[in-house]
């Protein structure tokens, strides 16, 4: 039997759907959502990116702007254009692209985001809530993970999840909330000694390691659900996932296509933030109101 395909592409086609219809309450009752994305660079991938998310605002409804700098812009002019955007009300997300250029430190520039306006989730204030399971804005990619699993109808609870990755952005996270669904959770990474004698435990196996073709057949378990969070572009032209796609389908009972899975969630997800800011912003003007 071949796997079942999640497609990441079909559910974020019905998220945004959904959040349209949010955005257009929202603008009945005089608020805009809007979400700025700050690139240093022109690297081709991240212009990509943007280009995804400006489309899925656009359709949403949510006001995009895109500030672009060159590659030499100074740290410090990077921070005073997020404290300018902290400020700004009709600002309800920021999101800084990543990579950044090396002579900028991420983590200064992450921390100096509002937490209210961290719609991409890294901040370590969201990172902490998400770690004790209270309700704030989720990184994107691990809950477009989430999303796509449940989507499928596929039980967590219980189930024995194996992470391979262990970045700030995907790993991390993608197994903290899992396992606040209950899963058992196993992180694999570069010094794992004999990875596959553990990725073959795997229930959920998610794989978030940027090398294309990394896991085989042999890593994977009979029905196991197979989660390719790779983005690897080939000489070709071609992109290509983590997990070598054609030999999950034969063994897994799910996988997420490349493209068209996990990247068009991680897109969705950050629009579902922005309009859930944009609903916490006009819930705290109510209150003030009232006040
Ligand atoms: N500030 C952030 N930077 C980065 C993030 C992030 O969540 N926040 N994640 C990645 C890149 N990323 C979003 O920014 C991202 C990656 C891939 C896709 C996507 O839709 N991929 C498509 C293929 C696109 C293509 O043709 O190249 C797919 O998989 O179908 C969206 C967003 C690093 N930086």
């Amino acid at each position: 039997m071949t796997a079942s395909i999640i497609s990441g592409k079909e559910l974020a086609q019905e998220k945004r759907k959904q959040l349209a219809q949010e955005v257009k309450e929202l603008k009945q009752q005089g608020v805009v959502p809007g979400l700025v994305v700050i690139l240093v660079g022109d690297h081709p991938a991240s212009i990509s990116y943007i280009k995804g998310k400006q489309k899925a605002s656009e359709e949403i409804g949510v006001a995009f702007t895109l500030e672009h700098f060159p590659e030499s812009m100074e740290e410090k002019e990077l921070l005073d254009v997020i404290e300018k955007y902290n400020h700004d009300e009709s600002c309800h997300g920021i999101l800084v692209q990543l990579p950044l250029p090396d002579h900028i430190q991420e983590k200064a520039v992450i921390e100096k985001i509002s937490p209210l306006k961290d719609v991409d989730g890294f901040h370590p204030l969201n990172i902490g809530q998400m770690m004790i399971g209270e309700d704030t804005f989720l990184p994107c990619t691990p809950a477009g993970i989430v999303e796509m699993i449940k989507s499928a109808n596929i039980e967590i609870a219980g189930k024995h999840v194996v992470v391979v990755g262990r970045s700030n952005i995907v790993g991390k996270p993608v197994g903290i909330l899992l396992l606040n669904e209950h899963a058992t959770v196993t992180y694999c990474h570069s010094r794992t000694p004999d990875l596959k004698e553990v990725t073959k435990q795997a229930d959920i196996l998610v794989v978030a390691v940027g090398r294309a073709n990394f896991i085989t057949g042999e890593h994977i378990k009979e029905n196991a659900v197979v989660i390719d969070v790779g983005v690897n572009r080939l000489e070709t032209g071609k992109l290509c996932g983590d997990v070598v796609f054609e030999d999950a389908k034969q063994i897994a009972s799910h996988i997420t296509p490349v493209p068209g899975g996990v990247g068009p969630m991680t897109i969705t997800m950050l629009a579902h933030n922005v309009v859930k800011s944009a609903r916490n912003s006009a819930e705290r003007l109510q209150v003030s109101k009232e006040l």
